[in-house]
């Protein structure tokens, strides 16, 4: 039995990736000392590996910014907005693929499965897909080299990146992965020159909806690609579920079959109790969850894979994590400050390793070596169930009281339209923003300084008005006419909010990629969830103390609380979630109570969520869907309920985010601005909806043109009566002068269409 990796955190320990990449992106540090520090930083995760024994210890999951940029960078698809041509691609134009630069906007990026990391879309279409650099050989090569390392490549196979890509046709989606196959051949051939043994090929993909043509074509390019590579070994790399055509998926011509045994454990058994698995193939088990925070219960983990051995003899059999560590924060290690009755029942990357590699010993050398460790895990975890945070009456009596009419608005949409109409008395195109406006280092430093306790409480409240003030300000000057309070009070949209309410724990160092240089830290919810206090009704008064312009509230869904922290996992996720949406459904009354009218429900994780198997997504939605509404319904008729989400495919959703029945959305789509309005064409949408006109992922300043035209193309598919202009999403990662020229801009751009949408009428 052998311990094996899927892909180790980039950011390093202490974020020291993201701070290299974020010095470099702000000049001051040179482009040989950023790659020397990336090296670094590479090794050291390799080195940790090493030093855990990790048998196959994955090379080429380390990147500048995002693997799948890496893999569309490879195989020169850089569209031709980009100042490229052929060869090797520079560092300048591979960050402006990722971020946009003056005269490109950046590619468009989305969710990667069912994570809170987002790649990089490739696109095919504009030029001819070309090796450009063997990407996967050079980090071989270099962990070679270095530290004597006989790597496991890690790279995205044909049938995942082409289905994750975009700029063909559907009906071409089979031609363009045979195109590409051809590349992959050249890319693992070199490597099986070099003598690498081993090559990861992660198709996640194949856990999706596949058809009988998708099935021929992988079983042909794996054909073709295992006759072109007698030597070197191909690990298929499956996860985030089960694949449904099991029997087909091991019949594949390649040396090993990866599933995973935790999101897809039910399934995989029983397909490995029914169908058996190749003699002459090695199963690399995914046991441990790479998904989540907690240290697994190792009795059980003994039992599965002792179950799993029942098929499989142990020498052809690997243990590893469920999916690539990306997802998950380094190590528990630094997290001084927790509760040690928490600390003993978490795991994060390098812990987790640590499982695996426990495990293979005892099944190398006897259960009898790890049996002090499973009965001191045993004990960790028996006594966190038992703790009174998992066992608050008060929040499970309130879930046994719910019932429909929680989920109810007492007036139905069509008639609190005009009720709104009246109350509001807004303009045509009403103009807003998404949340929160810059945080800059001025404001992440004064937070800094007060959770240190260098600034008192009261110290830090009048500068968080002094900002909310000046934005305010900023807003009625740009001429905006929906006003927010800016969201400086909050370090992150859930975060935020896990420190405020009950039944959650944060970490100090808990950091995870979110995309490119920027992290989040999810909250832990390890206790029954309830609400303590009234969490942002203070800023959100103050605010609207300083205008006469409506300002709208803002909170974040109990979807994406719920899906962007570490959940629990002795209870439901659905009950989870009602706790939440009970909790927020509290803070909403609080707003309204307060004389706040406008309340802006985040739900920017809803879709993430959705499971990716069809048969999971009908309850998933019914559950997600009626927390929201728990959490908005208890308001007046006159009480507009605002939601807002980004980076996700709307086309199949436009009618969940109907059901949830906020008055209002706004969604992003400046980066895919044209497909999401075709979707308008075909279906009936009749509330407010504001789709993202500027793309808050670039320093890039949108002229009016730009986005008069984008307003103008959805017009021609949604009323004017209905739509609203709004950037894409909030604009807390923008600088301040960035974001007003664009905000001026967009409300120039709404006016110039109001003229014209008014001498059109005349
Ligand atoms: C909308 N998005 C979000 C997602 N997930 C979330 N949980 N939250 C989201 O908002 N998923 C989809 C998208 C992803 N988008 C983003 C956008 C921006 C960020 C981001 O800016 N992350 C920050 C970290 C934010 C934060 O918590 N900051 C703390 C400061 C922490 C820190 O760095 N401290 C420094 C010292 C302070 C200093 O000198 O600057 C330190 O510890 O060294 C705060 O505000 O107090 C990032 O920097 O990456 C993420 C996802
Ligand atoms: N209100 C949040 C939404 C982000 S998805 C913000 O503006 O940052
Ligand atoms: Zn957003």
């Amino acid at each position: 039995m052998k311990s094996s990796n899927l892909g180790y955190p980039r950011i390093g320990e202490q974020r020291e990736w993201k701070k290299a990449l974020e010095s470099f992106w702000a000049g001051e540090l040179a482009e040989n000392d950023l790659v020397k520090q990336m090296e670094q930083i590479r090794n050291r995760h390799l080195q940790k590996q090493q030093e855990k024994e990790i048998d196959l210890i994955p090379v080429n999951d380390f990147t500048f910014y995002d693997h799948m940029l890496d893999m569309a960078v490879m195989f020169g698809l850089v569209p031709k907005r980009y100042d490229y041509d052929g060869g090797p691609v520079s560092l300048a134009t591979y960050f402006a693929m990722a971020r946009g630069n003056e005269s490109a906007v950046a590619g468009e990026m989305t969710k990667w499965f069912t994570t809170n990391y987002h790649y990089i879309v490739p696109e095919f279409g504009d030029r001819q897909p070309a090796v450009t650099e063997n990407k996967p050989l050079l980090a071989y090569l270099a962990a070679k080299e270095t530290l004597g390392l006989q790597g496991k490549p890690v790279i995205v196979g044909p049938y995942t990146f082409v289905k994750l890509s975009k700029g063909y046709a559907p009906d071409d989606f089979h031609k363009t992965i045979e195109q590409i196959v051809p590349l992959y051949k050249q890319v693992l051939q070199e490597l099986e020159l070099h003598g690498v043994e081993w090559v990861q090929i992660d198709e996640p993909a194949f856990v999706m909806e596949t058809t009988d043509q998708d099935l021929q074509v992988i079983a042909r390019v794996y054909q073709e690609l295992s006759q072109a590579l007698p030597h070197l070994k191909l690990m298929l790399q499956t996860y985030f579920e089960a694949v449904d055509w099991y029997q087909e998926l091991v019949a594949l011509p390649v040396q090993g079959i990866g599933l995973d045994f935790v999101q897809g454990v039910e399934k995989n058994l029983s397909n490995l109790k029914k169908h058996g698995f190749p003699k002459d193939k090695v199963l690399a088990a995914g046991i441990v969850d790479g998904r989540n925070i907690w240290r697994s219960s190792l009795e059980e983990k003994w039992q599965l894979v002792t179950s799993i051995t029942e098929s499989v003899s142990q020498d052809r059999l690997w243990l590893q994590p469920s999916s690539s560590l990306l997802h998950v924060p380094v190590t528990v290690e630094r997290e001084t400050d927790l509760v040690e009755e928490v600390k003993k029942t978490l795991a994060f990357a390098d812990e987790k390793l640590g499982e695996v590699q426990l495990l293979v010993q005892g099944f190398r050398f006897g259960k009898y070596i790890i049996s002090k460790q499973i009965a001191e895990n045993e004990a960790a975890l028996t006594q966190l169930q038992s703790s009174p945070a998992r066992n608050r009456s008060e929040v499970k009596q309130a879930l046994a009281e719910l019932d429909k009419t929680t989920a109810t608005r007492n007036v139905p949409f069509h008639e609190r339209k005009g009720i709104q109409q009246e109350a509001w008395k807004l303009p045509l195109l009403p103009t807003t923003t998404i949340g929160s406006f810059p945080q800059t280092t001025e404001v992440r430093k004064a937070r800094q300084q007060f959770k240190k306790g260098d600034w008192s409480p009261e110290q830090y409240e009048s500068f968080i008005q002094e900002q909310i003030k000046e934005w305010i300000d900023i807003q009625e000057d740009i001429g905006l006419d929906v006003l927010v309070h800016g969201e400086f009070e909050r370090t992150d949209m859930v975060e935020f909010f896990g420190e405020k309410l009950g039944g959650f724990l944060f970490t100090k160092n808990g950091w995870v990629q979110s995309y490119g240089s920027r992290c989040v830290k999810p909250p832990v919810i390890y206790g029954d969830v309830e609400f303590l206090a009234p969490m942002t009704v203070k800023e959100s008064v103050y605010a609207k103390s300083l205008t006469e312009k409506p300002v709208k509230g803002m909170l974040t869904g109990p979807a994406t609380i719920l899906n962007w922290s570490f959940v629990r996992d002795d209870i439901s996720r659905k009950e989870v979630c009602e706790q939440i949406a009970l909790a927020l459904r509290k803070e909403v009354e609080e707003l309204e109570a307060a004389g706040i009218h406008m309340i802006q429900v985040d739900e920017p994780a809803l879709r993430e969520g959705l499971p990716l198997k069809p048969e999971d997504r009908k309850s998933y939605i019914d559950w997600a869907v009626s927390a929201f509404r728990i959490a908005t319904s208890s308001v007046q008729p006159t009480t507009q309920i605002h939601t807002h989400m980004c980076y996700c495919e709307f086309h199949d959703f436009i009618d969940v985010i109907s059901d949830l029945d906020a008055d209002v959305i706004s969604i992003e789509t400046s980066r895919s601005h044209g497909e999401l309005v075709s979707v308008f064409e075909t279906c009936t949408y009749d509330k407010g909806i504001g789709l993202g006109v500027y793309d808050i992922h670039s320093p890039r300043v949108p002229a009016v043109g730009e986005m008069e035209n984008m307003v103008t193309q959805a017009l021609d598919v949604l009323p004017a009566s209905q739509f609203w202009i709004n950037p894409d999403c909030g604009l807390k990662t923008r600088g301040s002068r960035e974001t007003i020229l664009s905000l001026k801009n967009m409300v120039e751009a709404t006016r110039a269409v109001r003229d014209r949408l008014s001498a059109t009428s005349q």
